[in-house]
């Protein structure tokens, strides 16, 4: 699936996904995935890193970075539903 748009980085999704999780607008998948909670989007973390394995191994280049972009997202929904900021990763990396 394709988000049309700006490119955005990963800190500038992550502030998105934030002011989502606060305001709750109608249709967003991502309230939807917080309302669902840590177990069912933790299966989702590993349904896409499981697509990322696959893509890389059998797939091109463009679709295993599409399914990477896919797990980033996944990973924030579950930053944002433990709150847990990007700098309390950043710091050990
Ligand atoms: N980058 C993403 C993103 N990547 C993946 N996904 C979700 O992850 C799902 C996984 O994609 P797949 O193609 O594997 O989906 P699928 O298996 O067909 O779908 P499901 O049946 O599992 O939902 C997609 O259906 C989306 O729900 C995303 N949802 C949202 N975003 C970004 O998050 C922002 C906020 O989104 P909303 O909260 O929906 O407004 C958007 O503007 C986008 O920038």
């Amino acid at each position: 699936m394709r988000y049309p748009g700006a490119v955005k980085t990963f800190d500038q999704l992550y502030a998105e996904l934030a002011q989502k999780a606060e305001t709750r607008p109608e249709g967003s998948g991502t309230v939807a995935a917080l309302d669902a909670g840590v177990h069912q989007i933790g299966k989702k973390v590993v349904e896409e890193a499981a697509e990322v394995w696959m893509a890389a191994e059998y797939q091109s280049d463009e679709e295993t970075a599409e399914e990477i972009s896919q797990l980033l997202y996944h990973l924030q929904v579950m930053m944002i539903a433990k709150g847990i900021a990007p700098e309390d990763v950043y710091k050990y990396l």
